[in-house]
């Protein structure tokens, strides 16, 4: 038996959650929140309750120690010693990591290396394995990487209609991301359907703030709607999604912006925040939108829309589809987008059950039995694969 301790770093945040494996049990889990900003708090359940503490924490490596502290403080642990590895989620694994790997310093080097290729997320996700290290230097450290799952793609799928020297100078291709997630769900599929991955075609919607639309067939990604960047895809909390390339100079001539200040408010400041001017979260689109607002609700068809055509185009590629899977902040909570996505696939033979849909945040089926298409809501556990990556990377 053995505890692992799982690691989703951000800029600013740092969500943590602490497994007893193999059996998958969760010993505490929470968040830090506004590392270096005013206000950085801790939330960390403890015996079934969220507890909150407000401290100085200036940086990642405060906010590890910090969280470690609480650990012990809240009985938790005796003694960090208990810890016996550490699972880091990292985004951007480029070519390099088809799958997770043990942390060493050549590691942490080829993790350096891709990082310009996700400036959002891989810089914060090499501070936190930093800041484990400092703290814990003889815990072994897995690196488990979003882009792995999807290095099963084909050249036809992953490569750009541009120059072919540009993917060999530069490996610019489609990466694909969220790949724990989506792995998690199919493996999870394969079992509420009873059936053996090798024999199905599914198409995994993961919509949260960041969202990802993922055909998997025979167990293996074969697409993904992400690209280079996670800014590629469907619209998204802030970032725009698919957009045609010609609109950046455009609009470095209109406004004069330089390129870096288009891309980031085509990935802050757009998307659901960009369209209905006001927020990124989609309950107070649901909200404004319940209450009349126009562009609220046309803000809300463009995101459904984007989702119901990629779920054609991958059920199209696959030549067929056996199961259409929801996950992720949106797809688990919102019976609307699910709905608003899921009607009208009655020519693919899913049909969609409304009575079905009135749940959150548990495994559900949203078809008739009689579908020979299954649509389901599976909440993701990026967590408990982190920690199986780490046990099995690590002992
Ligand atoms: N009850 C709900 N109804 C609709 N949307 C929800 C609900 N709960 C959460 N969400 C959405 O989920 C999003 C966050 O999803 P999450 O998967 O946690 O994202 P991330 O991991 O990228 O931070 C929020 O932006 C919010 O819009
Ligand atoms: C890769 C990605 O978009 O991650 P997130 O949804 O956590 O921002
Ligand atoms: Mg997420």
């Amino acid at each position: 038996m053995s505890k692992i301790m799982a690691i989703n770093a951000g800029s600013s945040s740092l969500k943590f959650q602490l497994l007893n494996m193999p059996e998958e049990e969760v010993l505490t889990k929470g968040l830090v929140e506004r590392i270096g900003l005013d206000n950085p708090q801790l939330t960390i359940e403890v015996e079934g309750e969220k507890k909150k503490e407000t401290f100085s924490i200036p940086d990642h490596e405060a906010a590890v120690k910090k969280l470690l502290d609480s650990l012990t403080a809240n009985g938790i642990i005796q003694s960090l010693d208990e810890i016996d590895g550490i699972g880091h989620r990292v985004v951007h694994g480029g070519e390099k990591f088809s799958d997770s790997v043990l942390i060493n310093e050549e590691v942490l080097a080829g993790i350096e290396e891709v990082s310009e290729l996700a400036p959002l997320h891989n810089p914060a996700n090499i501070v936190g394995i930093r800041a484990f290290k400092e703290v814990l230097p003889e815990v072994p450290a897995v690196a488990v990487f979003d882009t792995a799952f999807h290095q099963t793609m084909e050249k036809e799928k992953y490569l750009y209609s541009i120059p072919y020297d540009y993917y060999e100078k530069y490996g610019i291709r489609k990466y694909g991301f969220h790949g724990t997630s989506h792995k998690y769900v199919s493996e999870r599929a394969a079992e509420l359907l009873d059936k053996p991955a090798e024999d199905l075609k599914l198409i995994s919607c993961h919509i949260g703030n960041g969202a990802s639309i993922t055909a998997i067939d025979g167990g293996k990604s074969v697409d993904t709607s992400m690209g280079f960047t996670p800014l590629a895809g469907v619209t998204m909390g802030t970032r725009s999604g698919n957009i045609d390339p010609a609109l950046i100079p455009y609009l470095m001539e209109k406004t004069g912006k330089e390129a870096g200040e288009i891309v980031n408010i085509l990935n802050k400041e757009s998307g659901m925040l960009g369209l209905s001017g006001f927020s990124s979260d989609l309950r107070d689109i649901e909200e404004k939108a319940g209450n009349g607002d126009e562009q609220a609700q046309t803000a809300l068809n463009i995101f459904t829309t984007r989702i119901h055509k990629y779920i054609g185009t991958y059920a199209a590629s696959m030549n067929g589809v056996d199961a259409v899977i929801f996950t992720a902040g949106v797809g688990e909570n919102s019976d609307k987008v699910r709905e608003k996505v899921l009607k009208g696939f009655e020519f693919l033979g899913l049909y969609f059950d409304e009575s079905k849909n009135n749940v959150r945040g548990q495994e559900a089926f949203l078809t008739t039995e009689e579908s020979p298409v299954k649509a389901l809501i599976i909440p993701t556990n990026e967590e408990v694969m982190l920690a199986r990556d780490t046990v099995r990377l690590s002992s």
